[in-house]
């Protein structure tokens, strides 16, 4: 599916989706507490829909009711299947397959073509050092798990995906024995490791920081059921904020942000470098120069800022040159690769780093077909593309809601020129 772009003027107020983050970890977490909790302000995508799919196949009742979602749990898992099917979702197939190493039945964990490519074998081996038997194609889904698991100490690789140690922190507390995780080399992402931390004390149960992104000590203990709120997603709320960069009138963001960690926060610092003012009162708006000015961005903690960092050249002065960020060709596609490909067609001249972009201020810009290559991040980031040139075809609209399934509606309302 394609869709059509025109330039537009976003005017008004627009709503910050929940964050995709809290609401897996959330969900796990209820799942894996014995009693009722209550979660609000939940993001129902299609990733978090498929973590809900993964928490009702180890045995957790799941009720949903508007963004409220009720999980009664007795604390254990107990394997209503042997297959799970974690979509197009990273974060549920790496985290359900730390849980279902705590069974000791066989669990095959797989995901659509695009989660099929992406690496599992850091965690794999992580788990077969603690006893788990696991199988895989190449390192990557499907998957394989027999546990059970009983604790211990692993060491695993934290330069490909931060993912690999949430899902062990996370099953950590489960393991008679306790478990001690260290990490290997520089942590990519690292502001994910404090936010599943924070979700896991929300939920009763403490993690050991024996050094910090380095070494971690979960003991064995119970989670505690609870209510949650979860916070809006920063994440997103950087594509609305590149989109009021770049074609907002008086654009409008209303957020609840709270006091969890979120490394994509950062957004608000690098547009200020970039020399766009950032008011958060009521809500959010910004005041944005004709050019912004340009700079390094090191992304190493924030890969999902990649796209809505990169497309900010349509309006830069001088150079915007983004590095530390290899991580972000392991996603949903190689970021960095289409990226660059995809934002040439319209006149941003690029270099391609194996670990970034330098992007330069088009002379011209020209209208394009941009393929997003049904990467939801890639389709909003191009859409706004879309806003700026006009006349530009954008594909794979279908797979915004992986993380944010009004956008195109939303956008619509304040000015967005789409046409599916
Ligand atoms: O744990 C999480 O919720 C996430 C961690 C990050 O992945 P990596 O740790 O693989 O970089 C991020 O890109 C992803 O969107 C969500
Ligand atoms: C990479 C992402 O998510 P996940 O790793 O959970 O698929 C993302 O949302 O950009």
């Amino acid at each position: 599916m394609k869709c059509k772009v025109d330039k537009s003027i976003l005017t008004g107020v627009i709503a910050c989706p929940p964050n995709k983050s809290y609401s897996h970890r959330s969900i796990f977490l209820a799942s894996l507490a014995n009693g009722k909790s209550i979660l609000r302000n939940v993001l129902l995508s299609r990733d978090t829909l498929a973590t809900v799919e993964a928490c009702r196949a180890f045995g957790a009742n799941i009720e949903i009711n508007g963004s409220t979602v009720t999980i009664q749990s007795n604390g254990t898992i107990i394997p209503q299947t042997n297959q799970i099917d974690a979509s197009n979702s990273g974060t549920t197939i790496r985290i359900a397959t730390a849980i279902a190493s705590l069974s000791d039945k066989t669990i095959i964990l797989t995901g659509d073509s695009s989660l099929r490519k992406r690496p599992m074998q850091p965690l794999l081996d992580s788990l077969n050092a603690l006893g788990v038997s696991t199988t895989s194609t190449d390192g990557k889904p499907p998957v394989a798990i027999r546990g059970k698991l009983i604790g211990g100490t692993t060491r695993i690789s934290g330069s490909i995906s931060s993912q690999f140690i949430s899902a062990l922190l996370i099953a950590g507390p489960k393991m008679k024995d306790g478990l001690t995780i260290d990490i290997d080399g520089d942590l990519v992402s690292k502001p994910y490791l404090d936010a599943t931390i924070a979700t896991m004390q929300k939920f009763g149960v403490a993690v050991n920081v024996i050094s910090q992104y380095k070494r971690y000590h979960i003991p064995n203990q119970e989670y505690k059921a609870t209510n949650f709120v979860v916070p809006s997603d920063f994440s997103s709320m950087a594509l609305l904020l590149s989109a009021a960069v770049l074609v907002g009138q008086n654009m409008e963001i209303d957020a609840s942000i709270g006091d969890l960690p979120q490394g994509d926060r950062q957004i608000l610092t690098y547009l200020e470098k970039l020399g766009v003012k950032i008011k958060i009162a009521d809500k959010i708006t910004i005041i944005s120069p004709d050019r912004l000015n340009g700079g390094k961005f090191d992304l190493s903690n924030n890969p999902d800022l990649l796209p809505p960092m990169a497309i900010l050249a349509l309006k830069t002065a001088k150079p915007i040159e983004i590095y530390n960020v290899k991580h972000a060709r392991f996603k949903e596609t190689d970021r960095i690769a289409i990226l660059a490909k995809e934002l040439t067609k319209v006149g941003i001249r690029v270099t391609e780093k194996e670990d970034g972009m330098i992007l330069e201020a088009p002379e011209t810009l020209k209208s394009a077909e941009l393929e997003s290559s049904e990467d939801h991040r890639l389709f909003m980031a191009f859409s706004i593309v879309g806003m700026v040139i006009g006349n530009c075809i954008v594909t794979d609209p279908d797979s915004v809601d992986v993380s944010y399934p009004t956008f195109v509606e939303d956008m619509k309302k304040i000015g967005a020129n789409i046409t599916i």
